[in-house]
């Protein structure tokens, strides 16, 4: 036994070798285009210098280029070669640009009458491609259609690959190999060599690692199911569903990649990735950098999607379960587009109590009475003239008539007001003869319109809105009453307004993450007047198109340019959105509006749903994508949880959505959940036990999962815990992972809001390893500790 351990051991050795040989070949490889690289920059800046056109586009053309080269070889030295195939002979002798044969299919004499066959071509795969010299593949982008067989190659379809290596390596030395055998009924030589095989393949290994609060790319060990979403041609939308853990947020970001190596063209209009949390945008932010791609790609959280809510690092707090329900539901848009034009009449501000001639006037009533002035007075010709309430709600009436935003009527309605001054002044019928009353009136127009009087009044009567100041007008019950009528009952416009007290008179304050929406749509609604633009600089880089793309970090981080790409762009190229199911009608119409030219993929899982309508809110996504032609897939391994958590949680996906199936876990760790009830009535030291000793038990994140409410109070049970746990409020643990959960009173969360089942099913598949359940009163646990909800 010790001799054929030893005999493993060193054909390991042997293999580990050979690839280290390979991966210093690369290296070799790579310093020699750097080198190459930094010549290209130098000369490029000096033929620079010539200033004629044709050294300038030459001085281009080179720059970017080796723009390329340096940030992508700086960027990606790192544990960038990570696979390798071993083919059989094509059924043709074609090679593709990245001089790899192209055939997926085997040649008809490739397998000898014996089942022994050759290898005829070995294909390394890693973050990048690199060609020797004689450009031959060093390394094939993982991207590149040569690497496909990498991840599609099953032993049920094994195409031309008989065996498919992960190699594990840090910096420049190689770690480990794992195989795995596609044709295992192959005898199959390399070099007239016995290909030798190596370890159980590297999927088992990758999910059995410790997490950590950052989400690891899957580059080494996309499965085929996954790697033909990666892979979709990116026409019109693609729709992936899939339970929890079946990799679709993996698999969306690593498309997010893809598509950008297909078409970067097509992509610098940038990608946009819409997640539920901030937490999750933290939690997933490192992969595309660790797939070298960073620049064109915005991940942001649903809360701080729109501009308005920029600046405050976008909302985190929620909303209760039924004003969730209001502020995201359509029915808000009748609401919004009353509010936007009703917000013109301005109460409650103070009165002015001057009143001289030609000042504009105020309305004179009780100390109650609007801020919109009530009167417009003006001099003319020498002679006061005047526009009372009901000629001025007539002109108002007349503008607002059309569906124009309503910071953009401003300059209708300034022109309508000067006409019906006109109509009333003594310059009207002085003169006959056309051309002197048209010059009559444009000097009129001149005086009056540049008088303070006029633009005092015009600045109150039809102040510039701001979606901040609309919604901080909603606060008021009674206007709210007024723009909600028959729309929104009683109790809503009560709740509604009393959730926006915590804004200031201009909407500044807390934003809840529904109220994101909101502002999006009122912004929409409102529109934003024209302003000159500020001249820009002239900066000289500016000359330098493609340097100053690909060479971020002479002047700012590639992660500070995503982030000001991010606020300039209005529209996406491609839009991801995470998490699909949980947007509400209202977040839908905010993500449509970034995405009105763009290609989709929407990855989501309808068992998992927080929203309380679920078919409201496939309305909204219906009207958001148009009639796109929409191509779907369905993922179906769970590789996050084992199988005995998988089983726990289909119990609740029973009740929360009868009749739909579980993934199947990939992997069992035969450690079955744990039930705990609450000792003592102490909650806190129930939970904070259960935790300490999970965090002994795993080596890598514990996360602890409340009810909403439950949030602060959780933090502070756990704070003396350390980093790796992680108290978390259930509409939080969205697409999050941990080594070991504690979902606390399974009941309290299923009962926070009709959603809750789905939101319980998504607290109890976090865990990759270990999870423990503690159950209060309510949950009626059993004499195991085991609570109602749960119980077979
Ligand atoms: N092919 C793979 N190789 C290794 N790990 C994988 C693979 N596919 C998925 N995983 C791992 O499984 C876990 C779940 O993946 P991910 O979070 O993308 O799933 P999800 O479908 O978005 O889950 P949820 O719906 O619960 O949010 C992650 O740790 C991910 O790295």
């Amino acid at each position: 036994m010790a001799a054929q351990d030893a005999a493993v051991d060193s054909m390991r050795d042997r293999e580990i070798g050979v690839e280290q040989e390979h991966l210093d070949r690369v290296y070799h490889r790579l310093e020699e285009k750097i080198h190459e690289a930094e010549f290209l920059m130098s000369d490029a800046v000096k033929r620079g210098q010539v200033g004629t056109p044709g050294a300038l586009a030459e001085r281009d053309a080179q720059v970017f280029r080796a723009g390329i080269h340096l940030n992508r070889l700086n960027s990606e030295f790192e544990d960038f070669l990570f696979g390798r195939i071993d083919l059989l002979l094509g059924k043709d002798g074609e090679r593709g640009p990245d001089g790899a044969y192209t055939s997926v299919e085997p040649a008809d004499d490739a397998v000898r009458e014996d089942n022994s066959a050759d290898i005829a071509e070995t294909l390394h795969i890693g973050r990048i491609g690199v060609l020797d010299s004689d450009y031959a593949p060093l390394v094939i982008d993982w991207r590149a259609p040569a690497a496909a067989p990498f991840y599609r190659s099953t032993p049920k379809e094994p195409g031309r690959v008989v065996r498919r290596r992960v190699v594990r390596s840090k910096g420049r030395k190689v770690l480990g190999v794992e195989d795995d055998l596609m044709r295992p009924e192959l005898t199959a030589y390399l070099g007239g060599d016995k290909l030798p095989v190596i370890g159980d393949g590297a999927l088992m290994a990758a999910l059995g690692q410790a997490r950590s609060h950052t989400m690891r790319d899957i580059v080494s060990s996309i499965q085929a199911e996954q790697d033909l979403v990666i892979r979709a041609p990116a026409a019109s939308v693609t729709e992936v569903s899939g339970g929890p853990g079946t990799g679709k947020t993996a698999v969306a970001l690593h498309r997010a990649a893809y598509l950008l190596y297909q078409d970067r063209r097509r992509y610098a209009g940038g990608i946009l990735v819409v997640s539920p949390t901030p937490l999750l945008v933290a939690y997933t932010e490192g992969v595309l950098p660790s797939l070298g791609e960073e620049g064109q790609v915005a991940i942001r959280a649903v809360g701080s999607l729109s501009d308005e809510a920029a600046g405050v690092e976008g909302a985190t707090t929620y909303d209760e379960p039924a004003v969730a329900r209001i502020k995201g539901s359509s029915r808000m848009l009748q609401v919004l587009r009353k509010a936007a034009r009703g917000a013109l009449e301005q109460p409650g501000t103070p009165r002015r109590t001057e009143d001289r001639d030609g000042q504009l006037s105020f309305g004179d009533g009780t100390d109650e009475a609007p801020a919109t002035p009530t009167r417009l007075r003006v001099v003319a010709f020498g002679a006061r003239v005047e526009l009372n309430a009901d000629e001025l709600h007539r002109i108002r009436h007349s503008v607002l008539g059309g569906t124009a935003p309503v910071n953009l009527l401003r300059p209708r309605a300034r022109r309508l007001l000067l006409d019906a001054l006109w109509n009333k002044s003594s310059g009207r019928g002085r003169y006959t003869d056309p051309e002197l009353a048209a010059e009559l009136r444009s000097s009129f127009d001149e005086d009056v319109s540049t008088e303070t009087p006029f633009l005092e009044f015009l600045n109150a009567w039809w102040p510039e809105l701001t979606p901040r100041g609309v919604l901080a007008a909603m606060a008021d019950e009674k206007r709210l009453g007024r723009w909600a009528r028959r729309v929104l009952n009683q109790g809503e416009v009560r709740r509604f307004a009393r959730s926006l007290k915590r804004l200031d008179s201009e909407g500044n304050g807390p934003l809840s993450v529904h109220d994101v929406a909101i502002l999006d749509e009122l912004q929409t609604l409102l529109g934003t007047p024209h302003r000159p633009k500020k001249k820009r600089e002239f900066d000289p880089l500016d000359q330098l198109s493609g340097l100053e793309e690909l060479m971020p970090q002479r002047e700012e981080t590639q992660r500070e340019r995503a982030e000001r790409l991010a606020a300039e762009r209005t529209e996406y190229a491609h839009v991801i959105v995470d998490e699909a199911q949980d947007l509400t009608p209202m977040q839908w119409r905010m993500v449509g509006r970034r995405g009105r030219h763009a290609t989709w993929t929407i990855v989501g899982d309808p068992a998992q749903s927080s929203w309380s309508d679920p078919d409201e809110a496939a309305r909204a996504r219906d009207e958001a994508l148009g009639n796109r032609p929409r191509r779907r897939f369905t993922l179906t391994v769970n590789y996050r949880n084992p199988a005995e958590i998988a089983e726990l949680a289909s119990k609740v996906l029973a009740l929360a959505m009868p009749g739909m199936e579980s993934p199947a876990a990939v992997r069992s760790t035969g450690v079955k959940p744990r039930f705990e009830t609450v000792r003592d009535g102490d909650l806190a030291a129930s939970v904070r036990e259960e935790a300490r000793r999970l965090l002994a038990e795993v080596d890598g994140t514990v996360g602890v999962v409340v009810a909403m409410h439950r949030r602060a109070q959780a933090r502070n049970w756990l704070a003396e815990l350390g980093e790796r746990v992680v108290a978390l409020g259930s509409l939080e643990a969205k697409g999050l992972e941990y080594d070991a959960t504690v979902v606390v009173s399974p009941a309290e969360i299923a009962d926070e809001s009709p959603a809750g089942l789905r939101v319980l099913y998504v607290a109890l598949t976090r865990a990759t390893q270990q999870l423990t359940v503690v159950s209060g009163e309510r949950d009626l646990p059993d004499e195991d500790g085991v609570p109602d909800l749960l119980r077979d």
